[in-house]
C-alpha cells in the first residue's frame, strides 16, 4: 500500500514538472477576435456572440485571447473586455494605445497582460512599433502603473535591437516584436524575412525580456518563425485565424495554428 501511495507520489510530481518544463518552452496561441467583433458590429446585434467564440476558441485548444479595443470601438467594445474577462480561462492580453480611458479599462479589468501599443486613433490596424527610446518617460509611468497592479506589460517593437533595449529600461516585462515586415518578406527570401527577428529574439533574451510576437502571422510564414526562434513565449494571430476559418471551421484553424508551434 506504502509502495503504491509513493508511486503515485512521484508519479504526479514528474507529472507536475513536466507540466512546468512545457509551460516554459511553449510558444502560445493567443487568437485575437478583433474580427469576430467587426462582423458582429456589421449587423448591430449579438451575432456572433464574441464571449461564445472565444470560449470556443478556448475549448478548441487556443492558449489565450486577445483583444485591441479602439477608441472608436469599431471592433471590440469596452463591454465586451468586461463581458470576457470572469469567463475566460486562458490567458487574456488587452492591446492597445494607452490613452488615460484604456488604462482605466485594464486597471479595472485586470487581464493577465497588457500590450502597448503606438497606434494612433483612426490608425487601419497596426502599423510599426513603439519608438521606446523616445517615448522612455511615458512608457515608464505607464508601465510602472501596470506592474504595480500585478498586470503583465509587454511592449510592442519592430526588430531593432535598440528599442528592445529601452523597452527593457522602461520596465517591460515583454516585447511583442512586430512581424508585419517578416510577413511581407517571407514569400521572396524566407531567410532574409527572420533573420532581424532572430536578432531582436536574441536581444530580447539577452536582456531577460519575455518575447511574443505578432502581426500579419498566418499558416504560411507561422512555423519558419518558431522554427527559427522557438523561445517566444506567445503569438497573437487575428485576421489571418479568422480568415482561415471560413473554410477550414475554427476547431480546426486553430488546431493547425498550434501544429505550426511544434
Ligand atoms: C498590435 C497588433 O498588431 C494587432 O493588435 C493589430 O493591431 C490588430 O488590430 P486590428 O484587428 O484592429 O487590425
Ligand atoms: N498582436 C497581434 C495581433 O493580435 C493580431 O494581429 P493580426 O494577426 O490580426 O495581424
Amino acid at each position: 500500500m506504502v509502495f503504491f501511495s509513493q508511486n503515485a507520489a512521484n508519479i504526479s510530481l514528474l507529472f507536475v514538472l513536466l507540466r512546468k518544463t512545457m509551460d516554459r518552452i511553449m510558444t502560445r496561441l493567443s487568437v485575437n477576435i478583433n474580427k469576430i467583433a467587426t462582423l458582429r458590429n456589421a449587423r448591430g446585434g449579438d451575432v456572433p456572440n464574441v464571449v461564445k467564440v472565444a470560449l470556443d476558441c478556448e475549448n478548441f485548444g487556443a492558449d489565450g485571447i486577445t483583444v485591441h479595443p479602439r477608441p472608436d470601438e469599431r471592433h471590440i467594445r469596452r463591454s465586451d473586455v468586461y463581458d470576457l474577462r470572469p469567463l475566460l480561462r486562458t490567458e487574456f492580453n488587452i492591446e492597445g494605445y494607452p490613452s488615460p480611458d484604456f488604462i482605466d479599462l485594464v486597471l479595472k479589468v485586470k487581464p493577465h497582460q497588457v500590450t502597448l501599443v503606438p497606434d494612433s486613433p483612426a490608425q487601419l490596424t497596426s502599423n510599426a512599433g513603439w519608438d521606446t527610446k523616445k517615448n522612455l518617460d511615458f512608457l515608464t509611468e505607464v508601465l510602472d502603473g501596470f506592474n504595480h497592479a500585478g498586470i503583465r506589460t509587454s511592449v510592442f517593437v519592430s526588430a531593432d535591437a535598440e528599442m528592445i533595449e529601452y523597452a527593457a529600461k522602461a520596465g517591460a516585462d515583454r516585447v511583442e516584436l512586430y512581424t508585419e515586415p517578416y510577413a511581407t518578406a517571407y514569400p521572396q527570401n524566407k531567410e532574409a524575412a527572420v533573420a532581424p527577428f532572430v536578432e531582436a529574439a536574441k536581444v530580447a533574451r539577452s536582456l531577460g525580456l519575455g518575447l511574443n510576437a505578432g502581426h500579419d502571422l498566418s499558416l504560411v510564414n507561422l512555423n519558419y518563425l518558431y522554427q527559427n526562434i522557438p523561445w517566444m513565449d506567445e503569438v497573437s494571430i487575428g485576421h489571418s485565424l479568422i480568415s482561415d476559418a471560413l473554410y477550414l471551421g475554427l476547431e480546426r484553424t486553430i488546431q493547425e495554428y498550434k501544429n505550426c508551434l511544434r
